[in-house]
């Protein structure tokens, strides 16, 4: 089998891949930081790809630092539009299939009813308006690549949202969580497995596809099961949007559909409290 590149391999999904590439035995995977291939240097991406010839390039590189990006429009963009740009110009120049990240943060997030791929895409935030143009740039130059679409991501990598709540869940006595926010948290070693899956089975139904774990959730009601699974006592109080201010505004509901996914990819789905439950279970290992 032929290489595969990763692109920004030292971030969160990056990490994911890595070990379940190990845990299924795939040695064919080259891992870039961005330090060995910026997605904004164009000549580096070139040597890379005349070095490989990938039969597939997964772009786990983004900006995603949400609040942010509202101040840093420009590198937002290049790195969540420009960036992807260049990577689907090498795609078509050595038919390399293109595996792209994309969020529900390009939905607006105003509706109650779990969001199908083509449903209208209306971002509330320069991060997931730059994504979106990150979406919209590739077919521009190449129809052999998948988008997944996928939201609230979290892992014993990087940073995330279950790692800060372990984190402030030690040091304060009470935490104040948003509960008017509603999605599906995703374990990113579980869309590290979906996209290994695509790959190993040569999955060639190209196209954009929603990806998270089941199940609906708050981000109140998921910190609160992250402290009763790693038996954290911590007063947990619920609160609206409003009473916690932040530059970007965050869609109210972005649950997605993973209808499509499950039948063309047909991937199997955990629902998020059970691997929720796998994850904390290994960071207490890992602790321990
Ligand atoms: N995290 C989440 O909750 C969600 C993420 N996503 C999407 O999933 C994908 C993976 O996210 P995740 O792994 O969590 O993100 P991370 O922020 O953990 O990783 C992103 C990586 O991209 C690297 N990077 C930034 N700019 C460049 C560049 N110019 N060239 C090469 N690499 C670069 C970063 O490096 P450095 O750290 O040095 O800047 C970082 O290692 C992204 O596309 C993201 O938009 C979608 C939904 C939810
Ligand atoms: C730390 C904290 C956050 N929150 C809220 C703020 C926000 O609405 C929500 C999540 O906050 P975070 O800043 O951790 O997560 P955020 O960066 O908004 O997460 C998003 O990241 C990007 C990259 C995506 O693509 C999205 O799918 C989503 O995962 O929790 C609280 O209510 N209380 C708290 O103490």
């Amino acid at each position: 089998m032929g290489s595969i590149l990763v692109f920004g391999a030292s971030g969160q999904l990056g990490q994911c891949l890595a070990h379940v590439a190990r845990e299924r035995n795939m040695t064919n995977l080259v891992f870039l930081p961005e330090a060995q291939a910026n997605i904004l240097d164009n000549n580096g991406l070139q040597a890379v790809f005349a070095e490989h010839h990938p039969t597939h390039a997964i772009n786990c590189a983004a900006y995603t630092a949400v609040d942010k990006a509202e101040d840093e429009v420009d590198i937002a963009r290049k790195v969540n539009r420009d960036g992807v740009a260049n990577l689907s110009k090498l795609c078509a120049q050595h038919n390399t299939i293109l595996i792209h990240i994309s969020t529900d943060f390009v939905f607006a997030g105003t509706g109650n009813q779990p969001l199908v791929e083509t449903d209208e895409t209306a971002p509330i935030s320069v991060y997931g308006l730059t994504k979106l143009e990150g979406e919209q740039v590739i077919p521009e130059f190449t129809d052999r690549y998948f988008v997944l679409r996928t939201s609230w991501l979290y892992s014993e990598y990087a940073g995330n949202f279950v790692k800060t709540m372990l984190k402030l869940g030690r040091e304060r006595d009470e935490l104040r969580v948003i509960w008017d926010q509603l999605g599906t948290p995703t374990y990113a070693i579980d869309l590290a497995g979906c996209i290994l899956s695509i790959i190993a089975g040569g999955n060639e139904q190209f196209g954009t596809y929603h990806y998270s774990n089941e199940g609906v959730t708050s981000w109140y009601d998921f910190a609160t099961t992250i402290f009763e699974l790693s038996q954290t006592t911590v007063k947990t109080t619920p609160i609206r949007t409003a009473e916690y201010p932040t530059k970007a505004t965050r869609p109210a509901y972005s649950v997605m559909d993973k209808t499509k996914a499950k039948t063309q990819l047909g991937v199997t789905i955990p629902h998020w409290q059970e691997s929720l439950r796998v994850c904390i279970s290994r960071l207490a290992a890992a602790e321990a």
